[in-house]
């Protein structure tokens, strides 16, 4: 592995939550990136940001890493969830509560609901 797939590997497999995205959790610097933050800031789970922006081999390194062509990516126990389009699916579906309840992940439920009700 290069350099830069051992370092996504052990961040994966480091941290339960890992958000690959454009800027930082309190900072995004780009709109798909911004709203899979939102849904995590406001559901109150805690995980790790790595800034893409910072590191170009991390950049191009995480779409290989994941065969996944774009930024964000999010990471729930080392497996690869999706992007923005999916994350904000599973959330209004319900599918995100599910996985993070399978996998230990705290989160709130009655935020995750709220997200729900102002999209329903
Ligand atoms: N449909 C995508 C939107 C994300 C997207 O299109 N990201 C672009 C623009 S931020 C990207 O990562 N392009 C490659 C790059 O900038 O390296 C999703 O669901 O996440």
């Amino acid at each position: 592995m290069s350099d830069a797939q051992t370092q996504i590997d052990e961040t994966v497999k480091a941290h339960d939550v890992v958000l690959f995205m454009k800027g930082t959790k309190s900072m995004p610097q780009c709109g798909f990136s911004s709203r899979v933050a939102g849904v995590l800031n406001y559901m109150g789970v805690e995980y790790t940001d790595v800034n893409v922006l910072a590191d170009e081999a991390i950049r191009s390194g995480i779409k290989e890493y994941s065969d996944w062509p774009t930024i964000p990516q999010l990471y729930v126990k080392g497996e690869f969830i999706g992007g923005c389009d999916i994350v904000t699916e599973m959330t209004l579906s319900g599918e995100l509560d599910a996985l993070f309840e399978k996998n230990g992940v705290a989160y709130s439920k009655e935020a995750a609901d709220k997200i729900r009700e102002a999209n329903a």
